[in-house]
């Protein structure tokens, strides 16, 4: 059954228009359900966390909040906008970095971001500056003065270049999917001064990540999610209570002991 819609534009309590709300939110493969009826709602300016254990339906979840993932039920807001029903206007709020990106190979940094730029209909030299700006700021700028292609690009390199498309039109809403995975230590400084920077301004920035420490460092939100749905939602402080959030993830999700006799041929 679809479950009654939200309002759109429904303000939360003392609050303005969530910077995304998720109202109902389902997704089924099949027989599998992926993401059970989800309801969130991230406020304007929030650093928001979404953490869950593998194949918790964080990534599920995230695609179908930025309209690349058709839900079986539900319905995605972007600052009021529904996603699917007006996604142009929620993609010009948005800025989107999914998991498993495809990027064009044969295009090197610079170029995709140009090419990018045009697509999203910004000035040109606007599309220039940034650019530029971001490819120095990323450390991406040697690369591409040896025209490498992103297909040549290392994991890290091709997490960074998926943020700067996500940041070039200067979107209100930031849903990144896993974006500190394989970006070395000097790199994530320069990504959280960017993403803090963001929000400073008044942007909304939402990331999964399994990394609690990070979650804890970076957000003022978070959510944890397993089995398809929210187990757990509000500010940092409420959702762990006290203790640490690793804790309670472990507390909310559960355990897998290893047994004495288990995986006994390792090391025979
Ligand atoms: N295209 C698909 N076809 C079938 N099942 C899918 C598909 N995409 C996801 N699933 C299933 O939905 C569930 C949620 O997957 P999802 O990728 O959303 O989890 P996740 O929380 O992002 O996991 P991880 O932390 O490992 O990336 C899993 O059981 C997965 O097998």
């Amino acid at each position: 059954m679809t479950p009654e819609p939200s309002t759109p534009n429904s303000a939360p309590p003392g609050g303005a228009v969530p910077a995304l709300e998720l109202a109902g939110l389902r997704r089924e493969f099949a027989d599998k359900v992926a993401v059970d009826s989800i309801d969130l709602r991230v406020p304007p300016g929030s650093f928001f966390g979404l953490v869950g254990p593998n194949g918790a339906g964080k990534t599920t979840a995230l695609s179908m909040a930025v309209g690349l993932l058709r839900p079986s039920a539900g319905r995605a807001l972007v600052h009021g906008v529904d996603v699917w029903s007006d996604p142009i206007e929620a993609k010009r709020l948005l800025g989107v970095l999914p998991d498993g990106l495809a990027l064009p190979e044969r295009l090197t940094g610079g170029e995709l971001l140009t090419f990018w730029g045009r697509f999203r209909r910004l000035p040109t030299q606007t599309v220039a500056d940034r650019t530029a700006e971001l490819l120095r700021i990323l450390e991406l700028e040697e690369a591409e003065a040896l025209g490498t292609l992103v297909g040549e690009y290392s994991t890290g390199m091709r997490k960074k270049i998926g943020l700067a498309t996500a940041l070039l039109h200067s979107p209100r809403l930031l849903v990144l999917d896993e974006p500190y995975e394989a970006v070395d230590p000097v790199s994530a400084r320069v990504l959280t001064a960017i993403l803090r920077r963001f929000t400073d301004a008044g942007g909304s920035v939402i990331i999964s990540s399994h990394v609690m420490s990070l979650v804890e460092q970076l957000c003022d939100r978070v959510a944890i999610i397993a089995r398809g749905q929210v187990l757990a939602d509000g500010t940092l402080d409420e959702v762990r209570g006290g203790g640490s959030l690793e804790d309670r993830f472990v507390e909310l999700v559960g355990t897998t002991d290893l047994a004495e006799e288990d995986l006994a041929w390792i090391g025979s």
